[in-house]
């Protein structure tokens, strides 16, 4: 099979935050798939042949007068990736229990010690929503509870419940290169108890999960919250991430339609995360 060719983007920025933090929220808003902040900036990536129809617009977003953005455009095979990604990810703590790293990273001493390659999807840790939606993980008990990782990216999150003694977690994700992704971290970690689907909220249908993780953005949540708290064991916590504090509000609004209450959030930069309990 031919390797897919992505458009690679190497955006110097300055001031480094918040100008990469708005770069990755507008070019994910544009379409583009996958993102690696290093020392300089951003190298945000897109498939070749989806590029010239989602991303027309987003040149715009370099018109941004309080910052400055210059940038590189180079094309890459998907196998190319590896060597882009080594170069830029090192081993990410999160509280003082878990780490997550590369197979090629020294092993830890820690309790949860999650290896992971990432290659095109979202979820190393380095992200705040990751970090703190793994925060959230850590700090919930997870043992016997079956779960839901919605928008599971590189499955970081549905391994470290796992890790923590879920009895069932389910991970989906829309992205075929995700759910490939996923699956192989998933067996690379050991954790037989995640099964990983390729989709959306529309295969949601039965199971009352215990605790439901959405990291994905603001808008497919406000439109798929109520189709997770369908799927909420009475009892239930939902945790999301993937929006800024300004969009605490409205998310609050759309939960408590669907009877969940506002229990408390993480703040990274300006990204939140939030609990919500049924
Ligand atoms: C911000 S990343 C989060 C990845 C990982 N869970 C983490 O915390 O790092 C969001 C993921 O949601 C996936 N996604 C986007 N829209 C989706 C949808 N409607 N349903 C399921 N997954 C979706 C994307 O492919 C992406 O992998």
């Amino acid at each position: 099979m031919a390797n897919t060719i992505y458009i690679e983007y190497d955006f110097t920025v300055s001031p480094l935050q918040p100008a990469s933090d708005i770069l990755i929220a507008e070019l994910g808003e544009a379409g583009f798939e996958s993102f690696v902040e290093n020392e300089t900036g951003v190298l945000a990536y897109v498939q070749k042949d989806e590029w010239s129809e989602k991303c027309m617009d987003f040149i715009a977003i370099l018109k941004n007068p309080e910052f400055t953005f210059e940038y590189k455009v180079r094309e890459i095979e998907q196998e190319n990736w590896n060597a882009t990604w080594e170069r830029n990810f090192s081993p990410i703590q999160v509280g003082d229990q878990c780490v997550v790293r590369a197979p090629f990273h020294e092993k830890p001493e820690v309790a949860y010690d999650i290896v992971i390659e990432p290659k095109m999807s979202f979820g190393t840790g380095h992200h705040e929503t990751t970090h703190m939606m793994l925060q959230f993980v850590l700090e919930h008990d997870f043992k016997e509870k079956t779960v839901l990782d919605m928008g599971s990216g590189t499955g970081v999150l549905a391994i470290l419940a796992a890790m923590k003694g879920a009895k069932k977690v389910d991970a989906i994700d829309i992205d075929n290169w995700c759910y490939l992704n996923a699956k192989e971290n998933v067996e690379r970690n050991g954790v037989g108890q995640v099964s990983v689907f390729e989709g959306d909220a529309q295969l949601l249908g039965g199971t009352a999960y215990d605790i439901i993780l959405a990291n994905i953005n603001r808008n497919i949540l406000l439109e798929d919250i109520p189709k997770y708290v369908q799927n909420l064991a009475p009892n239930g916590i939902l945790f999301v991430s993937g929006f800024y504090k300004d969009d605490i509000s409205i998310i609050s609004e759309k939960c408590k339609a669907c009877g969940l209450k506002f229990e408390k959030n993480l703040q990274r930069n300006d990204w939140v995360a939030v609990k919500y309990v049924f």
